[in-house]
């Protein structure tokens, strides 16, 4: 008996990021929007917890106890008194330390899949709290669709969604840490007095009306600058996907990976082949939003 948990990618289409905190930790205004590229988890009753992963970047996943799948099946099951004693397999597509949350993805897709196997009756709410534990973008990874969140982005309000955006994906060379992305932005705001992070209501109606010319006019990355400033050569990425006649180009979260807004599926399948041609990325996925959360196939 095995259990497969689909669970999708996110792009931040506004992160507002706000003073350091004392535990370390930003305060944030972070709008997610799942996007649908995709890894899959699979989990089967085994003698020890293992993982294994296959797919792009399956060599720089963690095949030890720091990954998190392995986490989010050991966290549930000392809550329940069941011994973790699972098989997991990631079969990934989200790019590995991309700023599309895969790791946090598997996260999420293992507690779903092991909650199934093991029938542990834990309700939406524990399953959510597990997640919070995990990481700042794993409860968004579960619940999938867009969301805001708050605190260091992980207490969501689900955010209604008027219609279908098409996204174009620039995969880089290389991931980014996130913690040094953020340490990247402390540093670039020095001496510089952050203002509370707030959701901008223009990009919330933009959401709400299914508006992509109007989403492509409020999208904000407050990570951008710190990203680019750890790797200028993000810009050549953006200009070229501008040119290729995105709505819009920003840094997906921490990066690198970088995101463009198409006004239609034909125009994201240019804008993909066209970014390609440049030779500014390693390769250019395309995909639409709202995807659904962590499901089980
Ligand atoms: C950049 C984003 O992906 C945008 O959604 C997230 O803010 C990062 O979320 P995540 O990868 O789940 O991050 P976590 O695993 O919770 O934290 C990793 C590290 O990122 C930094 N971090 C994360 C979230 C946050 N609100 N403030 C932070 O400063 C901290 O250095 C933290 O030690
Ligand atoms: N299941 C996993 N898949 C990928 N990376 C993992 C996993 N578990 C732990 N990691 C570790 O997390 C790091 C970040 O990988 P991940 O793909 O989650 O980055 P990310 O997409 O930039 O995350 P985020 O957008 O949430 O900041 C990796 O370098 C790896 O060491």
């Amino acid at each position: 008996m095995s259990v497969t948990v689909r669970v999708p990618a996110k792009v931040n289409v506004q992160l507002a990021v706000g003073g350091v905190r004392e535990d370390g930790y930003h305060d944030l205004a972070n709008v997610f929007l799942a996007v649908g590229l995709y890894d899959e988890v699979t989990v089967a009753p085994a003698e020890t917890l293992t993982v294994t992963c296959s797919g792009p970047g399956a060599d720089q996943v963690p095949l030890d106890r720091t990954n998190l799948a392995a986490r989010a099946a050991e966290l549930l099951a000392a809550r329940h008194g069941i011994d973790p004693a699972v098989h997991i397999h990631i079969a990934k597509d989200i790019p590995v330390a991309g700023g599309m949350a895969g790791g946090s993805a598997d996260g999420a897709g293992a507690l779903l899949a092991c909650d199934a196997l093991w029938s542990t009756g834990a309700s939406r709410d524990e399953l959510l709290d597990i997640c919070a534990e995990l990481g700042s973008d794993v409860p968004f990874s579960l619940v999938g669709g867009a969301a805001l969140g708050t605190g260091r982005g992980e207490r969501l309000t689900v955010l209604p969604v008027g219609g279908a955006f098409h996204w174009v994906f620039a995969v880089a060379d290389g991931g980014l840490s996130t913690p040094a992305v953020y340490r990247e932005f402390d540093r670039l705001n020095e001496g510089v007095d952050v203002p509370a992070p707030v959701a901008s209501p223009m990009l919330l109606d933009a959401l709400g009306t299914g508006d992509a010319a109007a989403l492509a006019g409020a999208l904000a990355n407050d990570l951008q600058p710190a990203a680019l400033s750890l790797r200028p050569s993000l810009a050549d990425t953006l200009t070229a996907g501008t040119e290729a006649g995105a709505l819009a180009a920003l840094v997906s979260g921490s990066g690198p990976t970088t995101a463009f807004l198409a006004k239609d599926s034909d125009a994201a399948a240019v804008i993909a082949e066209t970014l390609l041609a440049s030779g500014t990325c390693r390769s250019a996925r395309v995909a639409s939003a709202p995807a659904q959360g962590a499901t089980i196939l």
